[in-house]
């Protein structure tokens, strides 16, 4: 099959030595080049893949009424399913619908005067209609962020820095989010945002989509189509290694087009950032990298901040302007 992105296979990684140090050049150019790349040899099984785009299907099949049992908007923590439409990006509304899920915890007590992001931490919401939709997510949750801590750590060694220069922001474990996604075929030829163009703001994002095309990428020659590639996980990188990189690596402007009328896409996103009450540090990086290092992207409709609670929470309300009214209403001239 033709793919217009880097294959890199993680088994070279796990290999060690020569393998590895191979891994870790070709994860250096695809890095560098497009900050997309599609991963094989990850340890995954596609019959696993298969089965949560199988429970993505089933959920997105439930009557509207049992999706509006677990509606994001009842929800501070922006947990649970967003409507067609339902979702903004550059203030425009995505054709998609959605289920969302993070680390599975309890609210936390947000005193007047601390930050709002720490509204974020929260119990998920969960479909009596679909009672084996927990323990799969979650176990699926718990799989992919141990994959994107391993290629973190490969990161850090792309960026001449010891292995572990990232551990701490993760120490309490990694912020995780991930959503399930539906696109429906376009409904007229203008209505094909299936989501607008965005960087990510985590450190890294795994997507797994099925056969449909639609993910596409910005790149020096223009947008990219992510074509589905059978058993591999798209992988590009957010805002946050944009950051600590001091812009060496770039979070790269992606989005998806809805596809043709009558036909649907399903994908499932994971997201993985540094906890929230971390900072992200800027890695000294050696003269030879440092001199390629661009800074980080200046947008004035975008600001990237290295606490990483604020960053996450800006890409939340920005996304989801119903849970910001509900839930966030005077602060969301702070982000
Ligand atoms: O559905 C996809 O392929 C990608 C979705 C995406 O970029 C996102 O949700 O941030
Ligand atoms: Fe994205």
């Amino acid at each position: 099959m033709k793919v217009n992105l880097p294959v890199l296979d993680l088994t070279l990684w796990y290999a060690g030595g020569e393998s590895r140090r191979r891994f870790l050049a070709e994860l250096g150019a695809a890095a560098r080049d497009v900050g997309f790349f599609y991963l094989t040899g990850h340890g995954i099984a596609q019959s696993q893949q298969q089965a949560v785009l199988q429970l993505a299907s089933d959920f997105f099949a439930l009557p509207q009424a049992d999706k509006n049992t677990v509606q994001m908007v009842n929800s501070p923590h922006f947990r649970g399913y967003t409507r067609l439409g339902g979702e903004l990006t550059l203030g425009k509304a995505d054709q998609r619908e959605q289920f969302d899920i993070m680390a599975e915890q309890s609210t936390a007590q947000v005193q007047s005067g601390e930050p709002a992001w720490w509204k974020l931490y929260g119990p998920n919401q969960w479909p009596a209609a679909l009672p084996q939709m927990q323990n799969t997510l979650l176990h699926w949750q718990d799989q992919l962020t141990d994959l994107t801590v391993t290629l973190l750590r490969a990161f850090a060694l792309v960026l001449q820095q010891p292995e572990d220069a990232f551990d701490s922001t993760i120490k309490d474990g990694p912020y995780r989010h991930m959503k399930l996604i539906r696109y429906p075929g376009r409904a007229t030829e203008q209505a094909k945002q299936g989501v607008g163009a965005h960087k990510d703001p985590g450190y890294l994002t795994l997507v797994l989509q099925d056969g449909q095309s639609g993910l596409e990428v910005q790149t020096e020659q223009g947008w990219v189509s992510a074509t589905p590639l059978p058993g591999a996980f798209v992988v590009n990188i957010g805002e946050l290694l944009e950051l600590a990189s001091n812009g060496y690596l770039r979070a790269t402007y992606h989005r998806v087009s809805s596809p043709p009328a009558g036909i649907e896409r399903l994908s499932c996103a994971f997201f993985m950032a540094a906890q929230l009450d971390a900072t992200v540090p800027l890695l000294p990086l050696p003269a030879e990298l440092a001199k390629q290092a661009k800074g980080p992207a200046s947008d004035p409709l975008n600001p990237l901040f290295y606490q990483v609670g604020q960053n996450v929470l800006k890409g939340r309300l920005r996304s989801h302007p119903d849970v910001a009214a509900a839930h966030y209403n005077a602060l969301q001239h702070v982000v």
